[in-house]
């Protein structure tokens, strides 16, 4: 740190979550932007590449060197795609910077599960399931001496935040949990592809990856982490006409107890929720139903609860969570994991 700020360096700058960590950084106060690497856009300014930075951050992209980007910075953030990240996040950790991974690399619990997911071979296997996951209101006093930091998923933490304390105090039963999910175009990322065409997405919604997504075993590892539980979780993602903003709609079968009624479940739960989250600042157990417009450009989540069947046969409980992808579901988290990680509060920029 020079002058009491940390140094952040930025890696793959030319994406979506790097302009967010980009135009969050400008209002820290505790932490600035001292390098932004690119393979693509070598030595242009940061702000040809995201216009909205012009005459805020015109810093000159530069080549991925970690020797060189540890002399200049005192955390990474390594926005690169799963499976591109591995390497250099191994890379930057050696030369002895800590980094912050937005990607799924080091998310998952064990090798076998990861390259059966991913498809891939893993570069560092040594750190799979021995990095941190990124969620402070769970994991803090892990993230605040870590090293590497695997920043969570943007659907798995509109749908871990809820689920894990219920799972965990034993109030929902851990099979036949449906979790479904719908997700502004920017959690695709900025390099184009044919779903994420204005013509394509626009005034449509459709679901994709039924039953095969990778964030779908992300949850259950997680959940079971927190929980001690396994459980069993059917996710389905839609793509949805917003720029950002997750909106998680997710079903699960109460554990009842005697004379129990639709409204004793509904404060069990809410009043567990609370609890779980009373000193969390980012995180809001409300009684009106979410929506993304309330949590949008924020790193807030609000989540409640609602019980369908008749008044005295409690049937299916329904969760409704908020977040926006590109903040508390990817670089807000980072920066509040930064801000752990260097001891400072943990809303600073936020
Ligand atoms: N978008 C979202 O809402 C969320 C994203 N994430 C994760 O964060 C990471 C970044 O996402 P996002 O910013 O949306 O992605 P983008 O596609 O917008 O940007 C990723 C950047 O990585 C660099 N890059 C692309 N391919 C490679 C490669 N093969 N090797 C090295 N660098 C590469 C490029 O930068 P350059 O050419 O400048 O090097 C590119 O601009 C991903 O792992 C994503 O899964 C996590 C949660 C939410
Ligand atoms: C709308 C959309 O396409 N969302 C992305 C998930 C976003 C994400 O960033 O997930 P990881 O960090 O785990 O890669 C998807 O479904 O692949």
């Amino acid at each position: 740190m020079t002058n009491n700020m940390i140094r952040v360096a930025l890696i793959g700058s030319t994406g979506y979550t790097a302009l967010e960590v980009a135009r969050l950084l400008l209002a820290h106060g505790k932490a600035e932007l001292t390098v932004a690497t690119s393979r693509s856009d070598e030595g242009k300014p940061l702000s040809e590449i995201h216009p909205s930075l012009a005459g805020r951050c015109d810093i000159a992209l530069q080549p991925f060197d970690p020797e060189q980007i540890a002399k200049q910075a005192d955390v990474a953030m390594c926005c690169l795609p799963h499976g591109a990240s591995a390497e250099s996040v191994r890379d930057l950790a050696s030369a002895g910077i800590r980094v912050i991974d937005f990607s799924a690399d080091f998310r998952l619990s064990s090798v076998p599960l990861y390259e059966q997911w991913y498809g891939v071979t893993h570069p560092w296997p040594e750190r799979v399931g021995n990095v941190v996951y990124g969620m402070p209101e769970f994991f803090a006093q892990e993230i605040a001496t870590a090293d590497v930091v695997a920043n969570p998923g943007c659907y798995p933490t509109s749908a871990i935040m809820p689920l894990a304390p219920l799972v965990r105090a034993g109030l929902i039963q851990t099979d036949d949990i449906i979790i479904d999910s719908k997700s502004g175009v920017s959690g695709a990322g900025r390099s184009p592809k044919l779903g994420t065409l204005y013509c394509e997405a626009n005034e449509s919604i459709s679901a994709y990856s039924i039953a095969s997504h990778r964030h779908g075993p992300e949850m259950q590892d997680l959940i079971h982490r927190i929980s001690g539980k396994t459980v069993d979780v059917l996710f389905t993602p839609h793509l949805t006409p917003m720029d950002r903003g997750i909106l998680s709609t997710m079903y699960a079968r109460p554990e009842l107890q005697k004379g129990d009624t639709v409204e004793s479940v509904k404060a069990r739960l809410m009043a567990e929720l609370r609890e779980t989250y009373r000193d969390q600042p980012f995180i809001h157990v409300v009684d009106h139903l979410p929506a993304t417009k309330h949590v949008v450009m924020t790193n807030h989540v609000q989540m409640t609860v609602r019980v369908a069947g008749p008044s005295d046969a409690p049937g299916r409980v329904i969760i409704v969570c908020a977040i926006d992808n590109l903040s508390k579901g990817a670089s807000g988290a980072a920066i509040q994991n930064m801000n752990v990680m260097f001891g400072v509060d943990q809303m600073m920029g936020l």
